[in-house]
């Protein structure tokens, strides 16, 4: 009998839930109109709806509007549809991950009653499902800060929703910034136009109250005076050409599910803030009585005593882990204790999410569960926030995700860290969105108690060159003079701008030079952008095309703890003597010939799911070649120093030397570097070594390591090691 986790209240059971009878789960039909009046009542039973004038109103009247609600309110389905019933021209709405983007726009696409495509639609990277026709457009983030490079004055869109904007990533904070600056610029030039309509002040007066009163669904923040816009402050956008007639006002809807609103009302001058109170169902939560030592072994058993303490029924089950190793070990877990349940249990299905699962298999969470079987939703943060699930009612919280920081000295970081309160409390949300819900905590109320408020804004913990270079395309000429709503650091800025001038994106004034433009093209860290343009003058691009696919996972390889040795000698075929980046490309070609076979993955101890992710990479990659017209077939053939050479000047500097006592130092900060001990170059000393990533875990490691001339690399950049001397 396995130990047990013990909630207090819940002793040795845990608490039958409310529900009974299995949720219908929700299948689009072809009859729009009927599915759409159906789901009518739905609609007018969440608790936004008690506020749609009012919001409206507030949304005519002011330029910005904050709205706050708990998760569940109907704050990202309803929004939009208020807008567009009410007559608002286009709505673009912006969500931090893909999949959120496409499955609301699904669903608000079946409330509206049209097509997918139709009226509603999304646009996500290298995916487009809208028509001219679109009014609600829902796509992420980074996707609408692409568009900001083509369209300076997002003219298209008469409103743009930030939605989920107290998760801060780091496109979410770039975009509140480029979103006040294009609203201002769009307001001069309005005004020019004296186009701006009387109608938005001859609104209706509203009555507000103080929204710490009780009771009501929807209470209001007194606004504040009207903010006086200073004339004298010139746009940062400096490239807005062309004909500007017709321009209106650009409104702004912040949307946050945390209390913090008051920050995003004083950088949006005073906004008014909305909040709409009241989740739909109620959800249980519960404590651990005592830390857990291991809350991998703690998920797992919560998981099956969930499973084998309520009818399954009674609702499926969301686990939130850190990771994708931490959910592949559970489910590896669930399915082997799955394999001995006793007769009368029903089935157990664990569904992985993770942001490196390819778009298909992603989508498979939301696909009901076969008949007597339980769904076992196994995820990171990805499913934290936005997303309505069907049929889950248990949320099991590890309490932990994994976050990337940055030191401009010593490297990247990935560490296992405790979530914020806010994260605790979206991850319950997502258990009482259908009906009532449970959710397990896997740490103490003490703990709880313990955690930070809110997560420490991306801006101000990571790496910053793709964000710089994409202001700087967008006509952001002093990046250190941007409006950010919370400043990173002068010396991570700085370091950004000096990595894009010696990757030749910036010129000695700091201005971005064409090859800078052609980069930021591309949805990749500069350093990735600049090999594949390299390898078209060495003649390389399939094999570089190829490599940076193979970098954006993880892992390829399996190494099953009892499985190591077995393991390790099965991958040895790839093996290539210069390193892993042409291991890796090796592992591709040969998978390629047996064409990605099941078996074959199996025997070699190669990660297939990661593997269909560096195909679909590879495909968008290429098409995203093809439209700048790279010739993505030209191969350097078996001439593999060629590459090498071309991921140098990317990544010059990611270089360390051998030092006569047989370590590596870091060119760059001189830091103690250590091969980690999954790369092919672990227990090798060559001269010189560049990596893809520096990564502070227990130690500095460098993970994706390949050998190197040391000649090489100055000359792969005269700009930063040109009077170096690379011999150790
Ligand atoms: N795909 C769906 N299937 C079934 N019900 C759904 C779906 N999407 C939304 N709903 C229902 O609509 C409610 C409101 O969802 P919505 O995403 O608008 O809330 P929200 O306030 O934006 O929450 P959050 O802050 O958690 O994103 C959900 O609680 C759920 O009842």
């Amino acid at each position: 009998m396995p130990p047990k986790v013990v909630f207090p209240d819940t002793a040795d059971t845990v608490a039958k839930p409310a529900t009974n009878g299995k949720t219908k789960h929700h299948k689009p039909k072809q009859d729009h109109r009927a599915l759409a009046h159906r789901l009518r009542g739905q609609r007018e039973s969440l608790p936004i709806f008690t506020a749609r004038n009012a919001i409206i109103q507030q949304v005519r009247q002011h330029p910005t509007v904050i709205v706050v609600g708990e998760t569940g309110s109907g704050k990202t389905t309803q929004i939009p549809q208020y807008l567009l019933e009410s007559g608002f021209g286009t709505t673009a709405i912006t969500q931090p991950r893909r999949v959120a983007a496409t499955s609301i726009a699904k669903r608000v696409a079946e409330e509206v009653g049209t097509p997918l495509g139709g009226r509603v639609g999304y646009t996500i990277r290298f995916e487009d499902c809208s028509s001219d026709k679109t009014q609600l457009r829902f796509c992420t983030d980074g996707l609408l800060l692409r568009e900001i490079l083509s369209d300076p004055l997002l003219r298209r869109y008469e409103v743009v929703i930030l939605d989920e904007a107290h998760e801060r990533t780091l496109r979410t904070d770039i975009l509140l910034g480029m979103l006040k600056d294009i609203q201002r610029e769009r307001k001069r030039v309005a005004e020019l136009n004296q186009q701006v309509p009387d109608a938005y002040f001859e609104e209706e007066e509203v009555s507000y109250r103080d929204h710490r009163s009780h009771g009501t669904h929807v209470t209001f923040d007194e606004p504040e005076e009207e903010p006086v816009q200073p004339e004298a402050v010139p746009s940062v956008i400096d490239n807005v050409h062309g004909d500007v007639t017709g321009i209106g006002e650009l409104k702004i809807i912040v949307m946050s599910a945390t209390l913090d609103a008051e920050r995003f009302s004083a950088y949006f001058d005073s906004a008014p803030i909305l909040y709409v109170a009241g989740r739909q169902f109620p959800v249980t939560t519960y404590y651990t009585t005592t830390p857990q030592a291991d809350y991998l072994d703690a998920a797992h058993l919560t998981a099956l005593q969930i499973h084998t303490e309520t009818p399954s029924t009674s609702g499926d089950i969301l686990v939130f882990l850190s990771g994708q190793e931490d959910i592949e070990n559970v489910e590896k877990l669930l399915r082997d204790s799955a394999a001995s349940f006793p007769p009368g249990v029903p089935a157990l299905l664990p569904c992985p999410i993770f942001a490196a699962l390819p778009q298909s298999q992603q989508s498979q969470v939301f696909d009901p569960a076969p008949e007597f079987t339980r769904k076992i939703i196994l995820a990171t943060n990805i499913a934290e926030t936005s997303l309505t699930i069907p049929g889950i009612r248990h949320v099991v919280d590890s309490g932990v995700h994994k976050v990337r920081g940055f030191d401009p000295r010593v490297g990247e970081s990935l560490l296992v860290e405790p979530i914020s309160k806010s994260s605790a409390r979206q991850r319950t949300g997502r258990a009482g969105r259908e009906a009532a819900g449970f959710c397990y905590r896997l740490y103490t109320e003490s703990d709880y108690a313990q955690l930070a408020e809110d997560s420490i804004p991306e801006i101000k913990r990571c790496q910053l060159s793709m964000v710089v270079l994409q202001l700087k395309a967008a006509g952001v000429t002093d990046v250190m003079q941007f409006d950010f709503m919370d400043r990173p650091s002068k010396k991570a800025l700085k370091h950004a701008l000096l990595e894009l001038y010696a990757l030749d994106a910036l010129d000695d004034r700091g201005e971005l030079t064409a090859l800078g433009r052609w980069m930021s093209e591309f949805p990749l860290e500069p350093s990735y952008s600049k090999v594949i343009y390299a390898s078209q003058k060495a003649g390389c691009t399939r094999e570089a095309i190829d490599i940076v696919s193979l970098l954006s996972v993880d892992s390829l390889f399996y190494v099953p703890a009892d499985k190591r040795e077995e393991s390790n000698a099965a991958q040895a075929v790839f093996r290539s003597t210069e390193g892993d980046h042409l291991t890796f490309l090796n592992l591709l070609r040969a998978y390629n010939k047996v064409n990605g076979d099941r078996e074959w993955c199996q025997e070699h101890f190669v990660n297939r799911r990661n593997m269909k992710h560096v195909l679909d990479v590879r495909l968008q990659l290429n098409r995203l070649c093809a439209r700048l017209e790279l010739d993505t077939e030209r191969s350097c053939g078996t001439d593999l120093d060629a590459v090498l050479k071309c991921f140098l000047s990317g990544f010059f500097h990611n270089c360390a030397l051998l030092q006569p006592d047989g370590t590596y130092r870091s060119l760059n900060g001189s830091q103690a570097v250590h091969v980690h001990p999954g790369s092919s170059m672990f227990a090798k000393k060559t001269p010189a070594i560049f990596y893809d990533q520096l990564v502070f875990t227990n130690k500095l490691h460098a993970r994706a390591v390949s050998a190197v001339d040391p000649m090489w690399i100055a000359q792969a950049s005269p700009k930063l090691y040109g009077r170096l001397n690379t011999t150790a």
